[in-house]
């Protein structure tokens, strides 16, 4: 891996539809900073792509990356690799990767303060089973998903990253871009300190 001094990666954390997606594409589209694809074995959604949405694997493919960490999230498994960390980093200082919570705790304890962590959260938790249905998700998928342990976990934030996350409440989406707005201006004002 290539040297990472002045990188650093914002890691979006938190449970299914709480809106970690939608914060990184916003990332993207306001401010340039691209995400890290990760991999997985789940199926493609309708109108999810290869190598945009995920590097979509097979239990046989997964195995072949090298992985900075890997779990299991709802019976499927999920990866990212050093090699889609380099290639976020070809093409800017900031990037940001979606990652369960165990994961965004794995990045943090690897990658030391170039991890910079947002927990998404919301204000009642019923409501993210209908986000999952308006996205189009199967009801079976999203059934399977709101029972699995992961999805009960990452609706708290770990307390290995309580005082280290930015914690935002995902519940009125203008209010959630002026958070990020504040969020974004002060880790540019930090990154211009430390190259300066
Ligand atoms: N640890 C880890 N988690 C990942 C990775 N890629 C995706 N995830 C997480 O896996 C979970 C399931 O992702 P996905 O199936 O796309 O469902 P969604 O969160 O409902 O959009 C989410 O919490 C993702 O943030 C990865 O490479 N590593
Ligand atoms: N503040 C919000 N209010 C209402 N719907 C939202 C909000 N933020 C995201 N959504 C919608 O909720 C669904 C789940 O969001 P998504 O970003 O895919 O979540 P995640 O990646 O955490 O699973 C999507 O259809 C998205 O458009």
């Amino acid at each position: 891996m290539e040297d990472l001094s002045m990188k650093r990666v914002i890691v979006i954390t938190g449970a299914t539809g709480t809106g970690k997606t939608t914060v990184s594409q916003y990332l993207n589209s306001h401010y340039d900073i691209p995400r890290i694809i990760t991999h997985t074995t789940r199926p493609k959604r309708p109108g999810e792509v290869d190598g945009v949405d995920y590097y979509f694997e097979t239990a046989e493919s997964f195995p072949k990356n090298h992985y900075l960490e890997d779990v299991m999230y709802a019976s499927y498994q999920y990866g990212s690799s050093y090699e889609g960390l380099d290639r976020a980093f070809e093409k800017a200082d900031l990037v940001s990767i979606v990652l369960d919570t165990k994961g965004a705790q794995t990045y943090a304890e690897q990658l030391g303060e170039k991890a910079v962590v947002l927990f998404l959260t919301v204000g009642k938790s019923d409501i993210l089973k209908d986000r999952l249905t308006s996205r189009g998700d199967e009801t079976e998928m999203v059934n399977h998903r709101i029972r699995s342990k992961e999805y009960k976990r990452d609706l708290e934030l770990p307390v290995a990253l309580t005082g280290r996350a930015t914690v935002i409440q995902n519940d009125d989406w203008l209010k959630t871009q002026r958070a990020l707005d504040a969020f974004v201006s002060a880790l540019r004002i930090q990154q211009q300190s430390v190259e300066s």
